[in-house]
């Protein structure tokens, strides 16, 4: 099965791996980022087929200058230099940390990134702050999109991108959106780029599945550590598109013990185990001995999915 979280859940298991299991915060963004990264390299690969033969050939001029440390072996999702181009558009909390581990591995694997940054560099903080510097220390090219700037460079940015990726907002949101931000969502959602959310769609309420004043309408989320419950609601799960979810680098069983889980969700070759065999013939099925009838089973919390009884 697969374990669901709320967003205090979800935030109690980061805190949780860092305070008590000690594993570094900027370890979890670390894994967190670069698994999206893969996502987004598997993604870049299976377009590489559909690529004209033009721009075929200036791809294989690229391929034959990038190093040669980059040769593919077993596991690694694709081909480099990646051949694509990506806005990473992040906020100052650490979703934008996540965003900007993304635009770290892809820059490194030879795609063409831009990360613009809703706010100011000063007010990014903590693990954010040094994956921050880190990308724009190693030349990543890099914008402020403050409160009051004309969001016309983002516009012209995503009007040539293949990919934009969402890294404003991901479960510390806990206000409706307004304003500025409200306004770089809309410019997110205009765009023709193939728009990918990181850990939920910024503006996407994890609890009740409801936009918060706006959310991003992604075509994928790249989401951590667990499923959130807001991403199986009808709307939610419309905001969300396909749903990855990429390990943050730390076993489950002695952290899911301590926050638990608000729901999970069957795997078809284990639903049988919902199901108890009675020792006498079912009434529903009287010819059958040993038939299989179905407990007591509430799907919305944990404690409750044990088989209670047969009927
Ligand atoms: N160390 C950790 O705890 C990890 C966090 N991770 C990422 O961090 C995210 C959570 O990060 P944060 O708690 O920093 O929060 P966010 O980055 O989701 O949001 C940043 C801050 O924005 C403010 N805010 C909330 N609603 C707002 C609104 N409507 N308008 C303006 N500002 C608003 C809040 O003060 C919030 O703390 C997760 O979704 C995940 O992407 C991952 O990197 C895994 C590890
Ligand atoms: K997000």
């Amino acid at each position: 099965m697969i374990p669901v979280l709320t967003r205090a859940q979800m935030r109690a298991f980061d805190k949780y791996a860092i305070e008590t299991c000690h594993v570094p915060g900027v370890v979890l963004m670390e894994n967190a980022g670069r698994g999206a990264a893969d996502v987004l390299s598997a993604m870049i690969e299976a377009r590489r087929p559909h690529t004209p033969s033009r721009e075929a050939d200036a791809i294989s001029a690229r391929a034959r200058s990038f190093p040669v440390r980059h040769v593919q072996s077993p596991g690694q999702p694709a081909t480099y230099p990646l051949e694509a181009r990506v806005v990473v558009v992040c906020g100052t909390g650490n979703n934008g940390g996540d965003g900007f581990v993304v635009a770290r591995h892809l820059y490194a694997r030879g795609a063409e990134v831009e990360v613009y940054l809703a706010g100011k560099s000063e007010k990014v903080m903590g693990d954010a702050r040094i994956n921050h510097d880190a990308y724009i220390d190693l030349g990543g090219r890099f914008f402020e999109l403050p409160e009051g700037a004309g969001l016309g460079p983002l516009h012209t940015a995503l009007a040539r991108a293949d990919f934009v990726i969402d890294a404003l907002f991901g479960t510390g949101l806990d206000r409706p959106i307004t304003g500025h931000l409200a306004d770089v969502i809309a410019v997110l959602n205009d765009a023709a780029a193939r728009c990918v959310a990181l850990d939920i769609p910024s503006g996407l309420d994890a609890d009740s599945g409801a936009p918060l004043g706006i959310a991003v309408r992604a075509d994928d989320t790249v989401t951590f550590g667990h499923l959130k419950i807001g991403m199986l609601t009808p709307e939610g799960a419309r905001l969300a598109g396909n749903v990855h979810v990429v390990d943050l680098g730390v076993p489950d069983p002695p952290i899911l013990t301590h926050v638990g889980v608000v729901a999970e969700v069957i795997r078809r070759e284990t639903v049988g185990s919902y199901f108890a065999p009675t020792p006498e013939r079912s009434p529903a099925f009287p010819r059958q001995v040993g038939a299989w009838t179905r407990p007591g089973v509430d799907l919305t919390r944990r404690g409750d999915t044990r088989p209670v009884a047969s009927q």
